[in-house]
């Protein structure tokens, strides 16, 4: 039977000039050895030039070299091998070539060369690019994502190539002003990222989250997050990517009422704690000496016996008392007593160590707690507290003086005593002095 326009007796290279898309056949050593004259206007060469050359000899590196490639793979898998290159011809135009290729054995089965065939594949990548974008665009996600998200699809350069209407409006520029720019171009700030790197991370199949800050046109600043994707690099076309973004103005706002919320609470706790202090300060101190209270001076009485009897060191207990007070009160005033006694609480903090606690029992009557002292070196400080203030003089605003005196009873705190006997006991070396003739130091 004949077929028509094919004549069954033209042996096989005569045939292949038939075939309605270019094919060759190379030896083992990658040289041409046969190709049809397709192939030859796709290289635009003369048959006769191509034929005992390679690739390298008769196309631009550019694709000689992925030919190579492909021919050394078919070669090593010894089965039909499919690829496809873009080239670009040259009046600038691009096509894509698909290729296929199949090892060639010789007659006892050895690997003898490669043939492969050639077509054009542009129209098909063209037709299969768009139907991806619209069936990307027409997609029940993309849909629902344009009409409830915030994307935009990025160039490799990041400029944006499709804004949704929601993106638009947080960002505050219409498509027209964003369409073409990037993140940079349009003074957005990323946080802590550069974002070439992130177009750099995510082209390695790294999908990228960072923040971002920017001024919309009314001036209002804005605050979003970014996931950016990519969409990998179609065959002959730029890498794609993706952009998610998500608004951060709420999430900032509510940060920052509550960041506010808990500045006025620290503020108030702030203050609350110093009220407490406060409290607890004039609790312990007398408001005109501010000198411990006698509930203070019982309680650090108690501690520091504790501590005395542990470290095995000596303690002792002063009572103090002005003389004739009364008498103060009576011929200069009831204030002028009061600075009487504002002096004597000075001139005890100033003759007793820091550590010695000083307090005013109530009324005119003081007592001091001396640690580390015994009765021996309490009685010597009391005698120089009592010739300390006897030389004092308070002088009275319409410059009238008073001097005054005191009387001091002393007693050591024995390790195992409670405090109360030992209170009673200088209270009573006290009252000793006093009816010594007051102005002395009596130890007990
Ligand atoms: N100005 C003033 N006087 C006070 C205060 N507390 C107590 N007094 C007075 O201290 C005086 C104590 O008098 P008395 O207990 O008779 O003792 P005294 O006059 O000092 O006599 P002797 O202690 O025996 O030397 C009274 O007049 C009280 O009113 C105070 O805070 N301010």
């Amino acid at each position: 039977m004949n077929l028509p326009g094919i004549d069954l007796n033209m042996d096989a290279a005569a045939l292949g000039q038939l075939l309605p898309y270019a094919a060759w056949v190379k030896d083992i050593h990658l040289r041409y050895r046969w190709v049809n004259r397709h192939w030859a206007d796709m290289l635009d060469l003369p048959v006769r030039q191509i034929i005992g050359r390679s690739d390298a000899e008769c196309m631009p590196p550019w694709l000689a070299e992925p030919m190579g490639r492909a021919d050394c793979t078919t070669l090593a898998r010894g089965e039909p091998y499919g690829n496809e290159v873009m080239v670009q011809l040259q009046d600038g135009r691009q096509r894509l070539w698909r290729m296929q290729r199949q090892a060639v054995l010789d007659t006892e089965g050895n690997l003898d060369g490669v043939a492969g065939f050639v077509i054009d594949a542009t129209d098909d990548w063209r037709a299969r690019r768009e139907l991806k974008k619209l069936t990307l665009q027409s997609s029940g996600w993309w849909q629902s994502l344009k009409s409830h998200a915030l994307v935009a699809t990025l160039t490799p350069q990041g400029r944006y190539s499709y804004v949704s209407e929601h993106f638009c409006r947080l960002v505050g520029c219409p498509a027209s002003g964003l369409l073409g720019e990037n993140h940079a171009t349009l003074g957005w700030i990323a946080v802590g990222v550069d974002f070439h790197h992130v177009l750099a991370m995510a082209s390695q199949g790294n999908p990228v989250r960072f923040e971002f800050a920017g001024t919309r046109s009314n001036g209002q600043r804005f605050w979003a997050q970014s996931l950016v994707i990519s969409l990998g690099t179609p065959v002959g076309d730029e890498p794609q990517f993706f952009e998610i973004v998500s608004d951060l103005g709420e999430v900032r706002e509510v940060t920052q009422k509550l960041s506010a919320a808990n500045a006025q609470l620290t503020a108030a706790l702030n203050e609350n704690v110093e009220l407490i202090a406060r409290l607890d300060h004039l609790a312990r101190t007398d408001p005109l000496t501010h000198l411990l209270n006698r509930r203070s001076f019982l309680e650090r009485a108690a501690q520091e016996q504790a501590r005395s009897a542990r470290l095995q060191q000596p303690l002792s207990v002063l009572a103090l008392d002005i003389d004739h007070f009364k008498q103060v009160n009576d011929a200069f005033g009831h204030a002028a007593g009061d600075q009487v006694l504002e002096r004597l609480a000075e001139v005890c903090r100033e003759t007793c160590r820091i550590i010695d606690i000083v307090a005013r029992m109530g009324g005119e009557e003081f007592s001091i707690l001396l640690p580390g002292t015994g009765p021996e070196q309490a009685q010597v400080l009391a005698e120089r507290l009592r010739l300390a203030l006897a030389q004092q003089t308070v002088v009275l605003p319409d410059q009238q003086r008073i001097s005054f005196t005191i009387s001091i009873g002393v007693t050591g705190w024995g390790a195992h005593e409670l405090l109360q006997p030992v209170l009673e006991r200088a209270d009573q070396a006290l009252y000793q002095a006093k009816s010594g003739g007051r102005n002395r130091v009596i130890s007990l």
